[in-house]
């Protein structure tokens, strides 16, 4: 979890690379309502949210339903978003929370291309954020480090929860 461009996408695929868990793309859940909408500039409200939520809690449950367990990237930005997630997710749900400064997070989404979040998003990004640090089941990775560091890190917090 984290704002857009905190490495979500890259750290859960490689998380699902080491433990052999599938990976899911959370923004593939997304309404085209709700990418259309980002992709123009503007924010997501709760309203536009929810049942994005809603679908990604559902997967989560029908993983752990099925004696399984799921990675997924997904900004989860407050805690209710997460509360949600961890309502329907039914059983354990871990969080690894990716924290950048704004100027790092900038860099990253001003380097990449093809992809549909504009970076002038990123101020409202951590306006809504909500730091997780400090709740239960939450693993804190500064993202100011190589990408096998932050997967490494992350893997050993799980481990360690
Ligand atoms: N540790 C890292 N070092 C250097 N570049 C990185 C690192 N982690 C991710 N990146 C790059 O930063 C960009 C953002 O990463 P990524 O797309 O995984 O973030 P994200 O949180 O999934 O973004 P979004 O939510 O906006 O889709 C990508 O171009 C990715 O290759
Ligand atoms: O809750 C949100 O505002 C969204 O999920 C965003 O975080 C983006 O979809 C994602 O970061 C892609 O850039």
């Amino acid at each position: 979890m984290g704002v857009s461009g905190c490495g979500k996408s890259s750290v859960g695929a490689g998380l699902s690379a080491r433990s052999g868990l599938p990976f899911m793309e959370g923004d593939r859940l997304h309404p085209k309502a709700n990418v259309d909408k980002m992709a123009a500039g503007t924010p997501l409200t709760d309203e536009d949210r929810w049942p994005w939520l809603d679908r990604i809690g559902a997967e989560i449950h029908k993983a752990q339903r099925d004696g399984g367990a799921v990675i997924v990237a997904c900004s989860a930005l407050k805690l209710s978003y997460r509360d949600r997630l961890r309502a329907a997710a039914g059983g354990s749900l871990a969080f690894v929370y990716l924290e950048g400064s704004f100027e790092l997070l900038k860099q990253r989404m001003a380097a990449r291309t093809g992809h549909f979040m504009p970076v002038s998003l990123l101020e409202s990004q951590l306006q809504t954020l909500a730091s997780p640090t400090g709740e239960p089941g939450v693993v804190t990775v500064n993202i100011d480090a190589a990408l096998d560091a932050i997967i490494e890190a992350a893997c050993r917090g799980l481990t360690a929860l």
